[in-house]
């Protein structure tokens, strides 16, 4: 016979966690609508229009600043530092690193989107040395976060696009955060974060998401600026930060017509989230 304890049954206490995620959701959204942290971004051309529109909606202050000139004055005021390599060139690298090694010596968390890590020699090459410097979270799809953990070009590798399902990379995930020391996100259907041990999945989103170039770029700098409000538990603020951006794509859904008018509303949806909604619908639970 089962011993009795005064502890509440399993599916209440996994409701009661379901609802502290929700709750930390509302709270990291809330400090970034109060804060305003300032976000400087070393993003890729096709993102930096739907990345900056994503943050301010969400009530960051971005700035796409990738001149190497420009780093050492500016890097040590921003709160995060957000680095992409969606259209990388060898001569933005070094202002890449740049950037890095100052946020690394202020402090500043920065973080990691490895689009189509595995697509060319020169761009695995690249993350590679980007993941050595230590990001404090890195998102990327399913392919991605393989390619990564393998540190092998994809031969089937679709360029920015993903091959394979979020759940197929968890392990790949876990083994990434463990020898990386970062925390690693994988998005898709299930957006995955962990930190090597913990593993949850955010079940929020639509597939049309996948139909708007820069999406995953844009959940990736809301990332960034979730980590820059809570870098201490950048664990939290990462699936916080995922879990928010579905949620606004999902009221967003409601009201477009495809993906041109999705992308309108989504950005709408992520500046109106109020308090109840986020409660309501944010679906955060471990794996
Ligand atoms: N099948 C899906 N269902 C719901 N949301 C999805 C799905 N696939 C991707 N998303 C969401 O779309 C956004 C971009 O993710 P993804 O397409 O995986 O990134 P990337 O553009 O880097 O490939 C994320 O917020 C993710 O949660
Ligand atoms: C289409 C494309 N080509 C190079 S970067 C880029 C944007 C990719 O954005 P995302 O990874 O968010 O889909
Ligand atoms: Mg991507």
């Amino acid at each position: 016979m089962e011993e009795k304890t005064n502890d509440p049954p399993k599916q209440e206490q996994e409701n009661q966690q379901e609802g502290t995620w929700a709750r930390q959701a509302w709270a990291h959204l809330s400090t970034v609508r109060q804060q305003s942290p300032l976000i400087q971004c070393i993003t890729n051309f096709v993102s930096m229009d739907l990345v900056a529109n994503v943050m301010l909606a969400a009530g960051a202050s971005p700035a796409m600043i990738h001149s190497i000139e420009e780093i050492p004055d500016f890097t040590p005021k921003a709160h995060a530092l957000y680095i992409n390599v969606g259209t990388l060139t060898p001569d933005w690298l070094p202002a890449m690193k740049l950037a890095i090694q100052v946020a690394n010596e202020n402090k500043k968390p920065w973080v990691l989107d490895p689009v189509a890590a595995g697509a060319s020699g020169f761009r695995l090459k690249a993350c590679l040395e980007l993941l050595g410097m230590k990001p404090t979270v890195v998102r990327g799809n399913g392919s991605e976060i393989i390619a990564l953990f393998k540190g092998s070009e994809d031969s089937n590798s679709k360029g920015v696009d993903s091959m394979h399902e979020s759940t197929d990379a968890v392990e790949a995930a876990k083994s990434l955060a463990e020898v990386s020391g970062s925390i690693v996100a994988v998005s898709g259907a299930v957006d995955i974060v962990t930190d090597g041990q913990r593993v949850v999945g955010a079940k929020n989103g639509v597939s049309m998401l996948q139909k708007i170039t820069a999406t995953g770029c844009s959940v990736t700098a809301l990332i960034a600026a979730f980590v820059a409000i809570d870098p201490s538990r950048a664990f939290e603020a990462t699936a916080s930060a995922m879990s928010v951006f579905g949620v606004a794509s999902e009221i967003g859904m409601d009201m477009a017509k495809g993906p041109a008018s999705l992308r309108m509303h989504m950005i709408d949806s992520l500046y109106g989230l109020d308090r109840a909604t986020v409660l309501h619908r944010v679906n955060i639970s471990a794996i």
